[in-house]
């Protein structure tokens, strides 16, 4: 059988009704017209089908009966909302369900539709003081949203005026905390839209200027091929500037650039004094050649002169003048080769200065390269290098008070015995292969700097204590997966440290020290472990 019930939306005409009943108020005839009405509709006689019917014979607004068991699901479910429903707002809800009171329901209803309506500004800013529910997020991410918009002005936007008025634009009405926001969000949009084109194109530039570093650091190499000491640095130099590229890593390129700048400078100052002497010295000898030439000449002619005449002389007197001078020509021959051989002697010595002067200078271009920032076994920052990026993570630090900074200082554990088993150099390669290991797995706003022989130490910018010690403790289970190897032999790296994170008013320095007290601690309590300091 077919049945239709009455809350499918169809509803009887009412001339239907008027027709048929006299009085639709009596009950009896109501009731009677209520039966007729559920057989001509084939409905079952069920009691929310009777009352329809009888609402509707009876001309009473069509109220379906009260639901209250789903009515007190409902309540229960929006007592368990995340973030809790207003408690009284609950209670509210509940009394108009126990009061079957549908006025009741809708109103407690109402009031809690409202509270998840998109607020004005203000309001959130009440309900995040409040309640710190979800309009509270969106009250808490205005201030980092101006923040961010106002620090993107300047880098993005300066080239760009249109933009950067409608960035300030934007900030005033987010300060002005408008209702707004069916404008707010397009224009929001719109700004974010422009900024990544912005960003997008700045990207471009930064690789194309990446390019022409490189290009710029290949020309020096082509330029220095002789210059060993220089073309290693520009090696590194050229590692360093290969993309991605960090204002951490331009930071170090730009340094490794002075340091190659002021290398090419004293290799070329080196070059031309060389030049200067060996021209010196050069015209110098040729001088002399010519005038032992012109002596030599000038004598041969003497005595040719002197056997003419002394053919034709007659008498022992006649040959007395001619024998003066010949004795005259010969010692001034004796006397110009004395004064060239004292030239000669001269020139030697200062052939012998010149020698000493460049072996000087170059003795002061390796010193120069002591004192540039990079270690030259391990290439990492050495300690002038470590003053430097030191002193610019506490500033930073500083600056952004909230955060923290850690440095570890690490010291390679029983350092001596490698050295003394299987030699210095391969000591050395032992600390290379330690640095390559530290660098691998240390993070790129690390700084790795060599302190002395075999100490390093780790700048751990934005780090707690706790972290940085951690950090150092997988440092320490990567040596143990990384052997260095020694020819054929596998040796285990190990390395006790100490970790100290910089107080508020403390100095780098006094944080080394902290961190060295800790280390030293680390190696009495037995070494290959990390204390904090
Ligand atoms: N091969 C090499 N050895 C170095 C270098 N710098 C320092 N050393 C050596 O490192 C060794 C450090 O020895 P110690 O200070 O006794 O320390 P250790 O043997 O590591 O002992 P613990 O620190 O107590 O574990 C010394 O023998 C230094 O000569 C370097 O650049 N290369």
């Amino acid at each position: 059988m077919v049945t239709r019930g009455v809350t499918d939306g169809r509803s009887i005409a009412a001339p239907f009704l008027s027709a048929r009943m006299s009085d639709p108020k009596n009950p009896l005839e109501v009731a009677r017209e209520t039966f007729r009405l559920l057989s001509e509709r084939k409905l079952l006689p069920t009691p929310a089908n009777y009352q329809a019917c009888y609402n509707e014979v009876a001309r009473l607004p069509n109220v379906a009966g009260f639901p209250e068991a789903p009515m007190r699901q409902l309540a229960a479910a929006l007592g368990r909302l995340s973030p809790p429903a207003d408690q009284q707002q609950l209670a509210a809800l509940e009394a108009a369900i126990a009061r079957r009171s549908w006025q009741g329901v809708q109103e407690a209803l109402l009031t809690f539709t409202s509270r998840n309506q998109p607020a004005t500004v203000n309001q959130m800013h009440e309900s995040a003081s409040s309640s710190g529910s979800a309009p509270a997020l969106l009250v808490g991410l205005l201030p980092p949203l101006m923040h961010l918009i106002e620090s993107l002005l300047p880098s993005l936007c300066q080239d760009d005026d249109s933009l950067l008025a409608q960035g300030r634009q934007l900030l005033q009405t987010l300060a002005a905390q408008t209702d707004d926001h069916q404008q707010l969000l397009p224009r929001l949009a719109a700004f974010s839209q422009r900024i990544s084109l912005i960003a997008e194109e700045q990207g471009e530039v930064r690789l194309t200027l990446l390019k022409l570093l490189q290009l710029i650091v290949d020309n020096i190499a082509a330029l220095s091929v002789d210059e060993r000491s220089v073309r290693g640095q520009i090696d590194t130099l050229a590692r360093a500037v290969l993309p991605p590229l960090t204002l951490r890593r331009l930071d170090d390129v730009e340094r490794r650039l002075q340091d190659v700048i002021g290398r090419q400078r004293a290799a070329k100052e080196r070059a031309l004094a060389a030049q200067e002497a060996m021209r010196t010295m050069l015209a110098a000898f040729i001088d002399q050649l010519a005038m032992m030439n012109q002596s030599s000449t000038d004598f041969q002619d003497d005595l040719e002169a002197s056997a003419l005449l002394i053919a034709e002389v007659q008498t022992i007197e006649d040959l007395t003048p001619l024998l003066q001078r010949v004795l005259h020509a010969t010692r001034s021959m004796a006397a110009d080769t004395a004064a060239a051989r004292d030239q000669l002697g001269e020139l030697q010595t200062r052939v012998v200065d010149t020698n000493a002067e460049l072996t000087r200078l170059h003795e002061e271009l390796q010193q120069a390269s002591a004192s540039a920032r990079h270690d030259p076994l391990t290439d990492v920052l050495n300690r002038r290098g470590l003053d430097e990026a030191l002193a610019r993570e506490v500033a930073s630090m500083r600056r952004k008070s909230e955060q923290p900074l850690s440095l570890s200082l690490l010291d390679v554990d029983n350092f001596k015995q490698i050295n003394d088993r299987l030699g210095h150099a391969t000591g050395d390669d032992a600390l290379v292969h330690l640095v390559q290991v530290v660098r691998q797995h240390m993070r790129p706003v690390d700084t790795l700097a060599r302190y002395g022989g075999e100490e390093f130490v780790i700048l751990m910018p934005d780090t707690r204590l706790a972290e940085g010690m951690t950090a150092m403790q997988r440092l320490q289970r990567e040596l143990t997966r990384n052997f260095f190897l020694a020819g054929n032999e596998k040796i285990l790296i190990t390395f006790s440290a100490g970790v100290a994170e910089l107080h508020a008013e403390e100095s780098g320095e006094e944080a080394i020290r902290r961190a060295d007290q800790a280390m030293y601690l680390a190696k009495r309590a037995g070494k290959n472990r990390v204390m904090g300091g």
